[in-house]
């Protein structure tokens, strides 16, 4: 039996991981965490029979521990009770599927206390790459990747050898407003930008997708997983997202990972590495999609892809600046609070007017978020 703990059992990837858990028959879910969404967490330990489970919030977790006291499962709270998830002896693989940079902490946790990270929580990687990696490395931990194209570019990796990486190339859908131009995009609503293409993903990361903030974070996601310099990353759009990403090698060969918009498959995929077993669901017909298209991304349009790459340039604590202004824009934004614009003219102002840290310590991550909210919060009520 493969035991797991789970950050944010409740959300899209959580509970893709918990099919894969049904499907398998053969993992244990010792341990799992979630914000709020207290009735779904209920029936999770009930079908799952966890040892423990953590909520965000004590008023929740109280009511949770009444609801299931027939259980006698432990729940705690807050980021403690992330922390003990991460941590809990019997577990071998934590999937980190929490959004934001709450995922910092934990993560950090789980590698030092030996744990495999199944990883779809790019935002840590994103602003603590130069934390988490090293540590990783140190403590012998493998980093396996959850977000699709990253998985695609590590199975299109596998059996390389020595062969060295000439070029990522990381595909992107594009998002719902491909084609259009800045003046568009004025009047955006929540709904209009939650109809992801092709993906069925969770609020915040189906808003990135359609910004582009989306392709930002993931060029700095596989600038640290693959080691690689950014102008060894290319993105491509590609609106049908059948090519997940691929690597072109030294030789010229460009290898790639095809399949259906299904993230079960990069969850397995990481769940079970280097093993592949069967997967249920819909297969790729070549026939039926017939055309593979790609273009440049506009990224005079949709600039939250050219600010990622400042970001990266400036280096630092500017990629914290950048996600953390995203992460408050965004949130924002789902609260209708902001139009759809302002979520790349906050993420540029904070940016422009941060104070830059270089190799910042989690400390100085966590102070820069708060700092980056802080100035937003600022110009919202001055509005
Ligand atoms: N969805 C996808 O297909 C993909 C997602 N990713 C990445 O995976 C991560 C998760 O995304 P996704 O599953 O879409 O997100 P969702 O919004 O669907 O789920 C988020 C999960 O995190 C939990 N959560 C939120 N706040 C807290 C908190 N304070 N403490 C503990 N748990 C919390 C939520 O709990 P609750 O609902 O109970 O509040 C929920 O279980 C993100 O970083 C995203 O970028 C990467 C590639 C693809
Ligand atoms: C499923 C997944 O990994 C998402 O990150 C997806 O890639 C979003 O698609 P785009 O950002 O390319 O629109
Ligand atoms: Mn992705």
């Amino acid at each position: 039996m493969k035991k797991i703990a789970i950050l944010g059992s409740t959300g899209s990837i959580g509970t893709q991981t918990l099919d894969i858990v049904r499907e398998q028959g053969d993992i244990q879910v010792v341990a799992m965490a979630a914000g709020s969404n207290i009735s779904l967490l209920e029936a999770q330990m009930r079908e799952f029979r966890p040892s423990l489970v953590s909520v965000w919030d004590e008023k929740k977790a109280s009511e949770l521990r009444t609801n299931t006291k027939d259980l006698g499962i432990k729940i705690v709270s807050g980021m403690e009770g992330l922390l003990e998830v991460s941590v809990i002896p019997e577990s071998e693989i934590l999937v980190t599927a929490i959004v934001g940079m709450l995922g910092i902490r934990p993560t950090i946790a789980a590698i030092k206390a030996g744990k495999k990270i199944a990883l779809a929580n790019k935002e840590t990687l994103v602003t603590a790459g130069h934390i988490i990696i090293p540590l990783a490395k140190e403590y012998k931990v493998p980093i396996l990747p959850v977000d699709s194209e990253h998985s695609a570019i590590f199975q299109s990796l596998q059996g390389a050898g020595d062969n060295k990486i000439s070029r990522i190339l990381l595909t992107a859908s594009g998002g719902p407003f491909r084609g259009r131009k800045a003046d568009e995009l004025k009047n955006i609503q929540v709904e209009d930008a939650l109809k992801h293409p092709n993906w069925s993903m969770g609020r915040k990361i189906t808003i990135d997708s359609s910004t582009l903030v989306n392709k930002g974070l993931e060029v700095m996601e596989a600038k640290w997983l693959f080691d690689v310099a950014l102008d060894q990353i290319q993105v491509v759009v590609h609106p049908q997202s059948v090519i997940h990403s691929a690597v072109e090698y030294q030789d010229g060969a460009v290898i790639a990972q095809l399949g259906t918009p299904d993230m079960r498959l990069p969850i397995q995929y990481a769940l079970y590495y280097p093993e592949r077993r069967n997967l249920s669901g819909r297969r790729l017909d070549l026939f039926e999609i017939a055309d593979l298209t790609f273009e440049k991304p506009d990224t005079d349009t949709f600039r939250g892809l050219a600010l990622a790459y400042q970001a990266m340039e400036k280096g630092g604590n500017i990629p914290t600046v950048y996600n953390a202004a995203n992460e408050k824009a965004v949130s924002l934004f789902l609260d209708r609070k902001i139009s759809y614009p302002e979520i790349t003219e906050l993420i540029e102002a904070c940016m422009e007017n941060a104070e830059f840290i270089d190799h910042p310590d989690v400390d100085e991550i966590l102070g820069t978020e708060a700092a980056a909210y802080e100035f937003i919060e600022k110009k919202m009520s001055a509005k």
